[in-house]
């Protein structure tokens, strides 16, 4: 229980930039947060330097987006120049690498064994949960969008964790109805 409130914090922290994040946490099993469900927005991002006598602002430790709507986001692990080169070079994350590197941890630290996401986009963060997770284990992966999640399912493959991620087509209410109806109810608790 203890682990399951740290997780809660922890979950809202990290999504907090959507001011509407939508937690499951349930004993052994870590929800992914499908972040409010709002539109996807590009992220704008501008440096902030750290140290003011740093001359060098690509060489600054973290980066902030100037979007309001994204919650001037910090990435902590990441210079601007190495972040520049993901956006440019890899699929955008809806999640920064931080956010995803958290869920990842706290899915570690509590040995889930069941995780479920409402609203996988392009499976960023899924993906992350899904690399950490044992073979035992298994993510249920749901979005409403076929395209992103043919982009997410081919990320799964080439990662090698199709066989932990069980994908699921619908909408986030059906999906949890048809966990409800499947006997998993005691499983979730969802707070929205
Ligand atoms: C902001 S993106 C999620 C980002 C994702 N968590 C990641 O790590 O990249 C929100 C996603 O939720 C999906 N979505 C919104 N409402 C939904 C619903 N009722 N059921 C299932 N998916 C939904 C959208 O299609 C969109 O792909």
């Amino acid at each position: 229980m203890a682990s399951n409130s740290v997780l809660y914090r922890c979950s809202l922290i990290s999504f907090q930039y959507t001011g509407a994040a939508t937690v499951i946490v349930g004993r052994r099993t870590v929800a992914i947060s499908g972040n409010g469900f709002r539109a996807c927005t590009s992220i704008r991002l501008s440096r902030n330097c750290c140290s003011c006598s740093n001359p060098n602002p690509n060489d600054t430790a973290f980066v902030v987006a100037d979007d309001e709507k994204y919650g001037n986001k910090q990435i902590i692990s990441l210079t601007p120049r190495l972040y520049d080169y993901i956006l440019s070079n890899v699929r955008e994350p809806e999640v920064s690498p931080d956010q995803a590197q958290l869920l990842a941890m706290l899915v570690q630290i509590l040995g889930a064994k069941r995780c479920i996401e409402l609203g996988v986009y392009t499976g960023y963060s899924s993906l992350a949960v899904a690399l950490v997770l044992p073979d035992s284990a298994c993510l249920v992966a749901c979005e409403r969008d076929a395209k992103s999640l043919e982009v997410a399912k081919k990320y799964y493959e080439l990662a090698g964790v199709s066989h932990k991620v069980d994908v699921k087509h619908g909408m986030a209410a059906d999906v949890l109805n048809s966990l409800i109806l499947n006997g998993e109810s005691c499983s979730f608790f969802l707070q929205l």
